[in-house]
């Protein structure tokens, strides 16, 4: 090609993406304050909810926490308080579960009656849980199950948020709480990653629908984070799944829900915490909205890089090149698991004995 046919488009892509960078930068936008604000914290009574309600308290917020169990929220009741900044803040807890309309609808109304009826300003929907085990020791049960507390534990809070605020005419702020594990998946997770792979799914179209109203919508996808949830699910996770996430350091509940808050503050639509989670958003995010495009393609191309590791695997299993060979790697160490599988599925009576 010609010099002076390549020269004009390369500086137009330049010129675009800098005006694109620079947008999203939010240099002139103002950021989100939670002071005075009734923020909504779903599984706000353990882990990642409760640090974020704790921040959220901190920053002179009014915190709602909804949870099941009435023990667990009156403890985090008195976290909560001791970190008032002034007698004005309503903080309160509410004892319900939140994986169905009609649960989620009580919830919010209770929640609201605090405050003269109005609806709470931003919801976070922390609550969730997972139960790593065996495809094949599902059933139809164990799999809706899993789908209500990965999938239904936030979607329907966020339908009785919206139906409220658009009804009041509030402009809130909707944050999902999905995982890496609605970026991919691995052996353990097959009825916990469908739920948050589907709240991805439901966060995109609710990003461009309730534009109609003014609500802002973001979604979190941290990796391990170090909580009482990660204590129980450990229990019972098999060894072949705590193996791979060996690679995955984890974060602490504070760190994350410190990058949430900053992420929301920033208007991110998909809030990555660490680095494993921004690649893994950089090379997953399709046509998804972005935060940086510049800062992406870096991270795009490590995942790039990734992708290339993969076709290697083709020719020889025993290529290794450090990050991008990491694929590789959990389907090696699912292969070594094989041997011991076997006696498992013996044991349970899958297979006749040998
Ligand atoms: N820990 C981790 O490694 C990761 C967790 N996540 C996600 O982050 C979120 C928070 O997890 P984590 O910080 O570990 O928190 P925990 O598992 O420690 O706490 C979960 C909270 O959610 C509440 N909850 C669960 N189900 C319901 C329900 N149906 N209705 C009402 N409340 C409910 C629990 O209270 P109660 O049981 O009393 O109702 C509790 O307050 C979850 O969505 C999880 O999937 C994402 C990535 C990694
Ligand atoms: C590019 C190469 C990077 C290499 C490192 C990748 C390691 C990833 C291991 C899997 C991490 C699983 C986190 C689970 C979080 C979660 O949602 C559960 N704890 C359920 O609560």
């Amino acid at each position: 090609m010609e010099y002076a046919t390549v020269a004009p488009a390369l500086v137009l892509v330049l010129v675009t993406t800098v005006i694109l960078a620079v947008g999203k930068m939010g240099l002139f936008s103002k950021k989100w304050d939670p002071r005075g604000q009734h923020c909504f914290v779903t599984g706000g009574s353990s882990g990642t909810g409760l640090a974020l309600a704790l921040l959220l308290v901190k920053r002179g917020a009014h915190v709602s926490i909804v949870a099941r169990n009435e023990g667990k929220l009156q403890k985090a009741i008195a976290e909560l308080e001791g970190q008032r900044q002034s007698a004005e803040q309503i903080i309160k807890s509410y004892s319900f579960a939140v994986d169905s309309e009609a649960g989620s609808a009580a919830a919010l109304q209770a929640a609201s009656e605090a405050h003269g009826g109005r609806c709470p300003d931003a919801f976070f929907l922390c609550a969730g849980a997972s139960r790593p085990s065996f495809w094949i020791d599902q059933n139809e049960e164990s799999m809706r199950k899993d789908m209500d507390s990965s999938y239904g534990a936030q979607a329907f809070t966020a339908l009785a948020a919206t139906k409220e605020m658009v009804k009041q005419g509030v402009k809130g702020k909707v944050v999902f709480v999905s995982s890496v594990l609605g970026y991919f998946s691995i052996v353990g997770y097959s009825t916990y990653s469908p739920g948050k792979f589907a709240l991805r799914g439901l966060a995109e179209a609710l990003q461009s629908e309730l534009i109609l109203y003014g609500i802002d919508v973001h979604i979190v996808f941290p990796g391990t984070i170090y909580t009482p949830g990660y204590e129980t699910e450990n229990l019972t996770k098999p060894k072949v799944t705590l193996k791979i996430e060996e690679s995955d350091s984890g974060s602490t509940p504070e760190y994350v829900a410190d990058a949430i808050f900053k992420g929301v503050q920033k208007g991110k639509f998909h809030i990555t915490v660490d680095f494993l989670g921004h690649i893994f958003r950089a090379s997953s995010a399709g046509s998804s909205p972005r935060n940086s495009y510049l800062s992406d393609m870096f991270f795009a191309l490590i995942g790039y890089v990734r992708g290339f590791g993969v076709s290697l695997r083709c020719r020889s299993d025993t290529v290794q090149i450090a990050l991008p060979i990491w694929r590789l790697t959990v389907d090696s160490t699912v292969r070594a698991h094989r041997v011991e599988h076997e006696d498992y599925l013996r044991q349970r009576g899958y297979t006749g004995a040998k």
